[in-house]
């Protein structure tokens, strides 16, 4: 099972009828298990690319091959849940045939046990992005698409929630692709980092990080932050001299 993805292009036309490039050459391939993050400023075209890869636009040059049949999960940046129904039959009616107790194990880990009757006009932010997570890990996908799950979230709760996201793919065996435009979520939740340029986006750089998860102290975390802040925005002390 891989992912290999070859965007070569990918164009907008505004209402004046004016083109506008958004991806100029996003090229990588992922493995079953692992976790690749693409990290990239504001507006450089990471929803565009997962659109794509979730074979939702396409409209673009190049090539996308993803595990045949597989079934997708993808949490949306707004967390798209269905108003006139409860918590748990948002998650429910994704995954009608879900095991039990499975599903109790996804409100336990998300917790959501305490909202499952509740509605999504009464959750917070954090909650309904909770619920929207464990639609798409009911359904267990071989490919999970994560669109700034901890955007706009406090620290304190971001990093909750982080936790529980990484244990959440820790026991799956799945392709997951999460965007960020924070180093410090992408260090701490992926295998494989895609660092891409602004507009039009292009990868930068390849960064895999070889030691797992649970296993990266704070001095490896913060060491491989300092690399891509190098890689995204010069070494300082060559800036400085020159
Ligand atoms: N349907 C569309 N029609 C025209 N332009 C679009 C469309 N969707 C996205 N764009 C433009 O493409 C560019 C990239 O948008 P995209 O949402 O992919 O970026 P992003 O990196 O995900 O942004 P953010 O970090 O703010 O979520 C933006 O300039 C956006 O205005």
């Amino acid at each position: 099972m891989r992912l290999e993805v070859d965007i070569t292009s990918k164009t907008f036309r505004n209402a004046a009828g004016e083109q506008h490039d958004v991806i100029s050459g996003v090229a990588f391939a992922l493995a079953a298990g692992e976790v690749g993050v693409l990290v990239g400023p504001s507006g450089c075209g990471k929803s565009t690319i997962l659109r794509i890869l979730a074979g939702l636009d396409p409209d673009f040059q190049g090539r996308v091959s993803r595990p045949a049949g597989a079934r997708i999960g993808f949490v949306f940046q707004e967390p798209r849940l269905l108003p006139w129904r409860s918590v748990e039959e948002n998650v429910r009616l994704v995954a009608p045939l879900a095991d039990e107790a499975k599903l109790l194990a996804l409100f336990e880990i998300l917790e959501l046990k305490a909202h499952r009757n509740h509605f999504p006009g009464e959750l917070s932010l954090g909650l309904a992005r909770r619920v929207a997570l464990a639609r798409a890990f009911a359904i267990e996908p071989e490919f999970l698409i994560l669109d700034e799950p901890l955007a706009s979230l406090d620290v304190a709760l971001a990093a909750r929630l982080r936790d529980e996201i990484a244990m959440l793919m820790g026991g799956r065996s799945m392709i997951a692709l999460l965007v960020t435009h924070d180093v410090d979520d992408a260090v701490r939740l992926g295998d494989r980092l895609f660092l891409l340029s602004p507009r039009p986006a292009r990868v930068l750089a390849e960064l895999p990080i070889r030691t797992p998860r649970s296993a990266r102290g704070d001095a490896e975390i913060a060491a491989i932050k300092l690399d891509i802040m190098r890689r995204i925005n010069g070494d300082p002390a060559k800036r400085d001299a020159s």
